[in-house]
């Protein structure tokens, strides 16, 4: 190889290695496409995206996975036959509205702009074809590089707010043509884009500059997530979140512009730890469901005008338990220790306590409970609770507690259009009037294995 020829090279760094890459699209998986996936998440460093997060989305429906792909020429099957670059994954999070992930990729393509936009234009494409389908990420309130890099690129901050123990977060959406054109990716072609060839497009190279901010910056906002299972600046859009509600209220999905409301709930994190024995208490707590697991049975609901409990898979379906053993005096002591401050935080007047009724719940892979409010007004309940726990490390995912808003129109309480969600979060209790609309969006636990469910404590407080 001479000088001449090894300055070529070194020119086009990513363009050889792109050469051999296509674009593909699936919504399935053939068992040749799982292990490539599987394969490229190893090697990415986050091997549970695949089963955790990529598979359940995609056996969900309206999501779809495009991928950099190199095929091997021959033979053209068995091991490394298929060698994937970089996924991408979009799902539908609401009416025509959709949520998008990074574009993953190894470490070795991380400035591979061309690649991981080529990708992401073949996903934005798809979804464009709806002219009013946007796309969202969910934002953490007070992000500086990630608001500045989503604002300028044309994203809109909305008031569809999602709140974990650390962080709310914002949904910030865009029209998903409207983003292909903000990022250029409408005058690129795939082909160019995979051999970095911007030449006449790209007015000294500002175009792959911001493109590089945007990947990045996304990226590595959202990587704590995936990485360390930890709040990020960035976070998944969960589906469901967004979707309309039962009786005609408009979807949430902040096309609607809403005001701010204060927060209906008010929550303690290290609920029954004290000091260095959270780790004993929630530990003795999953011993005591795991032991007591026979006794577990289909939790029930009760309707109005109907006084029996009954079970209903159509609004819940989840396994509930009443013996709350050691943990029955210890939970009404702390509950009432917290209310006062808790009631003054939801704004709401106090009253006289009076008994407290509790059970354990179980939540496993697929359940729910839709929306329902606690009480229908004939009753003495006052405040909702649950209370959060889990056997460590945490094996599902899903499960948040959606918590409706209501609004005064005209004298009388509503619903409103849009809700805060909560994700389960170890020793955490959550307080809140059981008179609103709430929800508990369908639980993963990929393992199938009870101890690995949803663990509550869930209860209501009435009044004297
Ligand atoms: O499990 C939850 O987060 C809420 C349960 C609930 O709404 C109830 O038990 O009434
Ligand atoms: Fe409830």
């Amino acid at each position: 190889m001479d000088a001449k020829e090894l300055v070529h090279r070194r020119k086009d760094f990513f363009g050889p290695r792109n050469a051999a890459t296509r674009v593909d699209l699936f919504e399935e998986l053939t068992d040749q496409t799982a292990a490539a996936l599987r394969a490229f998440f190893r090697g990415m460093g986050a091997p549970h995206l695949f089963d955790e997060v990529v598979v359940p989305t995609l056996h969900e429906g309206a999501s779809q996975i495009v991928v950099a792909v190199q095929d091997r020429p021959w033979p053209p099957w068995g091991l490394g036959a298929r060698n994937i670059t970089a996924v991408c994954q979009t799902h539908e999070v609401g009416d025509a509205s959709y949520a998008i992930s990074p574009v993953y990729a190894l470490d070795q393509d991380l400035n591979n702009i061309g690649m991981l936009s080529a990708v992401y234009k073949e996903a934005l494409e798809q979804l464009a074809v709806d002219p009013r389908a946007e796309v969202c990420y969910l934002l953490a309130e007070g992000s500086v590089l990630a608001d500045q890099v989503l604002s300028t690129t044309g994203f809109k901050r909305s008031e569809d707010v999602f709140v974990t123990s650390d962080s709310r977060y914002h949904t910030y959406r865009m029209p998903a043509a409207l983003l292909l054109e903000r990022l250029g990716l409408d005058r690129l072609a795939t082909p160019d884009l995979l051999a970095h060839d911007f030449s006449g497009k790209d007015d000294e190279g500002s175009l792959l500059r911001k493109l590089a901010n945007f990947h990045h910056t996304i990226y590595l906002g959202a990587r704590p997530e995936w990485i360390h299972g930890r709040d990020s600046e960035i976070v998944r859009l969960p589906r469901g979140v967004h979707a309309g509600k039962p009786g005609g209220v408009p979807s949430g999905t902040g096309r609607f512009p809403v005001e701010r409301f204060d927060p209906p709930y008010a929550w303690i994190s290290n609920f029954l730890s004290d000091g260095g024995a959270r780790k004993d208490r929630v530990e003795s707590l999953v011993e005591h469901v795991l032991s007591h697991r026979q006794e577990f049975a289909p939790s029930t609901v009760v309707m109005r005008g109907d006084n029996v409990p009954k079970v209903n898979e159509k609004l819940r379906r989840s396994l509930v338990l009443n013996q709350l053993g050691q943990f029955e005096s210890l939970m009404a002591e702390r509950i009432k220790a917290s209310l006062p401050d808790a009631i003054k935080r939801m704004g709401r007047s106090p009253f006289k306590v009076g008994r407290i009724e509790m059970q354990i719940t179980a939540n496993g892979d697929g359940d729910y409970f839709r929306l329902h409010p606690d009480t229908d007004g004939s009753d003495s309940r006052e405040i909702s609770f649950v209370y959060f726990f889990h056997r460590e490390p945490r094996r599902f995912s899903g499960g948040e507690l959606r918590i409706y808003e209501v609004r005064e129109i005209n004298g009388q309480r509503v619903p409103a259009d849009h809700a805060q969600t909560i994700s389960p979060r170890q020793d955490t209790l959550v307080f809140f009037p059981s008179s609103n609309d709430h929800e508990v969006l369908p639980v993963r636990v990929p393992s199938e294995d009870f101890a690995d469910s949803r663990f509550t404590i869930a209860g209501w407080i009435h009044r004297a």
